[in-house]
């Protein structure tokens, strides 16, 4: 039965494919399709093309420009919102506009950009789909890890450029294999991180508010740091996964880099105001570290004229953790799944909870 899954305890994706085909056939024959206010900009242009198939078989998509043409109409209709990468703008008013709201689906995990106080407090659900994220997103990880070290984007300049000269015998990188890694938030992701570590047989260290079982760290061969100092000061590399909270935000700042090695790198796949930016450039400029590798930034993207665009020790991707056809598709199912959940009044798979 659908509603006996418990998807927090799913940990293989083929059997969260499963399952969801399972619960997706069942509820489109009983259910007239609910009404979805969808984020795009523009009918459904914001969307892939081989998802829309998908999605209009199972929900009823209301574009936000559709919604707002024809407010009154449709404001009564609409069950659920499908928040598809965009920054949503889920505030009071929307709330307030749309009495019959059950539940706000997200694609990916982070759920920074949300006033969960203030969905709640409407009554409505909130779901995300943080499985469906964690491997492309320590794939992208160790990509950033090795791009940076390995210096390829510098070299996919030197190979592409009409002056041979820049061949250089000199021209060195950093090894990964062997070094250590020091990983700041051992969650989901974090743990999918050390694992493929493991194969490059590094040394993983770890800080997380709580610690893993002891199964856990060895499995993949990870120490504990309890202070963050201790993990900044040892490793060669610096991954940053952690949720944004008031917590983490600027956790990384002009002290924690200087207590890093002026050799290490530090990469960042959560968000990116987990990082002090001018601290950052600052420390890039002046050698207090080597380099960097950002999945994400603030604001994304950054201004042309930004900084951390003009320096060759620092690389840059445009917030792409979980870009990958397979994951994008998978976490649009997910939400799709939740959807059809929340308004059956079944219990909602990879609900937020208060
Ligand atoms: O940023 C990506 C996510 O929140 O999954």
């Amino acid at each position: 039965m659908p509603n006996c899954i418990n998807f927090s305890d799913v940990g293989c994706r083929s059997v969260v494919f499963l399952f969801c085909n399972l619960f997706l056939t069942e509820s489109m024959e009983e259910q007239e399709l609910p009404y979805t206010l969808i984020n795009v900009i523009g009918g459904l242009g914001g969307i892939y093309e081989d998802h829309v198939e998908f999605l209009e078989k199972h929900l009823k998509l209301i574009p936000m420009k559709d919604f707002l043409e024809n407010k009154e109409t449709l404001r009564h209709k609409i069950q659920a919102v499908f928040v598809w990468m965009h920054k949503p703008v889920i505030n009071r008013e929307l709330l307030q506009t749309l009495p019959n709201l059950k539940v706000i689906v997200n694609s990916g995990a982070g759920i920074d950009h949300f006033d969960l106080k203030l969905i709640f407090s409407f009554g409505v659900k909130l779901a995300n789909t943080p499985l469906a994220v964690t491997n492309a997103t320590a794939d992208l990880g160790m990509t950033l890890m090795l791009a940076s070290a390995r210096r390829i984007v510098e070299g996919h300049q030197i190979s592409v450029s009409p002056d041979t000269k820049h061949f250089r015998a000199d021209w060195l990188g950093e090894e990964v294999t062997g070094a250590t890694l020091g990983i700041i938030g051992m969650g989901t992701i974090g743990y999918k991180v050390a694992q493929r570590a493991k194969a490059f047989e590094m040394k993983i260290l770890y800080h997380n508010r709580n610690r893993r079982k002891e199964a856990d760290e060895q499995a993949v061969g990870a120490h504990y740091c309890h202070k963050m100092e201790e993990l900044l000061q040892q490793s060669d590399f610096v991954m940053l996964v952690v949720n944004l909270t008031p917590q983490t935000h600027k956790l990384i700042g002009e002290k924690e880099l200087k207590l890093m090695k002026p050799t290490a790198t530090l990469i960042n796949i959560c968000r990116g105001q987990v990082v002090d930016q001018d601290a950052l450039v600052n420390a890039l400029q002046n050698g207090v570290i080597k380099a960097a590798a950002l999945d994400v930034t603030y604001p994304e993207p950054l201004p042309r004229d930004h900084p951390l665009l003009q320096l060759k020790n620092c690389i840059i991707t445009p917030h792409i953790g979980s870009a990958t056809s397979q994951t994008r598709f998978l976490m649009m199912r997910n939400m799709v799944e939740s959807v059809l959940a929340a308004v059956q009044g079944l219990p909602v798979p990879n609900e937020v909870q208060g």
